[in-house]
């Protein structure tokens, strides 16, 4: 009985939310507004001050309580991943539930220079209720010179059955307050909705690679004329890759990735400069996680990679499939190899890895190869984001974008 009344009144207070605060929250926070776009100038929004950083966390309803999330133990890596295969990221229709694996969220999640307090839970008797994290990075904005330490937040997520408590503005603002302790005041993240203020908008395509999975998951449709045998003999690619000297990455590449990565971003208007440690934790290939591949030259010489990283989701209710396998493109850099065979290679090691289904963002170069490999616009749009900093050009291109978040 309690349950139904308890049901009645979150159901009251969502609607009341949404109908008359629409973004009551976000409009406290340093992002531009609407007719703020002409007049800040580039650069940070607001000033940061070390001495007015809150010292202590910011205060939660009785019996919710913070905790850092250690992701090297099992138990607690193992809640995280209940959490979110529960309660994360759906599509429109309910269909589909991302199902982040416990190895995907510690690649994610633990890269060089993390720092433990950013992976931060909210429990109620120890049960985690509550998730969103940060990981370090150093962002080039718009050109060479402006580059700016800040975080990478992601995975902000509360359990279906707390909705409406107004957990997550208190969730953003706890990592907040977390990451300018470190005297760090600006943020990048993404999301599938849209709040105050993207910087860019920028949409999902996909590549067909188990045209009759995809239909009896729902995720395609036939249309009147079509079979399943057509679309699968109009899907249908070579069994082996074509590029001469294509392998899986090894760790005596990593020198020559770096460099070519680094180069190879220089040319969008927002990227990251990575290490040869960060090479090695984001490209290094993981089983099912991410695969990354080099084409190898004549004396050893690498000249291109491709690389996608593993996101399955959950079909929620499907008779005979539990998951949809799909591989999101992550960085690829052409430069002897066209990128449209590089990608045409990176389809069929994708098909014969095992997944269903290739997705790529309009991002960086892929408009070259999208339309020619027989990609199609998916209903999803990701919104980049960048907190507490006014851009020169108030949008981006996607084609500007130089930066994949998982
Ligand atoms: C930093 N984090 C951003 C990445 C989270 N990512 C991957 C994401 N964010 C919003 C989306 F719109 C989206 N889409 C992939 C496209 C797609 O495949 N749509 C059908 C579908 C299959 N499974 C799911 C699960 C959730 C939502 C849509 N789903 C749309 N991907």
């Amino acid at each position: 009985q309690l349950n139904v009344v308890q049901k009645q009144t979150q159901y009251n207070q969502q609607l009341l939310d949404k109908l008359n605060k629409p973004h009551q929250f976000w409009e406290t926070q340093p992002m531009p507004n609407i007719n703020e776009l002409e007049s800040l100038k580039a650069g940070p929004i607001q000033e940061g001050i070390l001495a007015d950083v809150r010292k202590d966390p910011y205060s939660l309803i009785s019996k919710f309580e913070w905790c850092n999330v250690d992701l090297r133990n099992d138990e607690q890596a193992q809640q995280v991943y209940t959490l979110l295969k529960e309660n994360y990221v759906e599509d429109d229709d309910n269909m589909f539930r991302f199902d982040y694996s416990i190895d995907f969220l510690r690649w994610a999640l633990l890269p060089p220079g993390q720092h433990p307090d950013w992976i931060v839970g909210v429990k109620v008797n120890q049960k985690l209720v509550g998730f969103i994290t940060g990981i370090p990075v150093t962002l080039h904005i718009e050109n060479q010179q402006t580059k700016v330490k800040m975080t990478e937040i992601n995975f902000l997520c509360v359990h279906k059955k707390i909705r409406a408590n107004r957990l997550a503005p208190v969730l953003i603002k706890e990592i907040t307050r977390r990451v300018h302790i470190k005297n760090m005041w600006q943020a990048v993240y993404t999301a599938g909705i849209v709040v105050p203020t993207p910087i860019s908008q920028t949409r999902y395509y996909h590549r067909s690679l188990n045209a009759k999975k995809l239909i009896e998951v729902g995720f395609s449709s036939l249309s009147a004329r079509q079979t399943i045998a057509r679309q699968q003999k109009l899907y249908k690619l070579p069994e082996e890759p074509k590029t001469q000297g294509l392998r899986p990455m090894k760790k005596k590449d990593v020198a020559q990735v770096t460099k070519l990565l680094n180069e190879y971003l220089k040319q969008f208007k927002l990227y990251f400069k990575y290490t040869e440690d960060e090479v090695k934790h984001w490209f290094l290939p993981r089983k099912d996680v991410i695969s990354t591949y080099v084409v190898e030259k004549e004396q050893g010489v690498v000249t291109d990679f491709l690389s996608f990283y593993n996101l399955p989701s959950q079909v929620i209710k499907n008779p005979k499939h539990t998951h949809l396998r799909a591989a999101y493109s992550y960085y690829n850099v052409a430069t002897q190899t066209p990128i449209v065979q590089l990608m045409y290679d990176a389809l069929i090691l994708a098909k014969n890895e095992g997944y269903d289904v290739f997705n790529a963002l309009d991002i960086m170069e892929n408009e070259k190869f999208l339309k020619e490999l027989m990609f199609c616009p998916g209903d999803g749009q990701l919104n980049y984001y960048l907190y507490n900093w006014k851009l020169e050009s108030n949008m981006l291109k996607p084609e500007e974008i130089g930066i994949v978040l998982v």
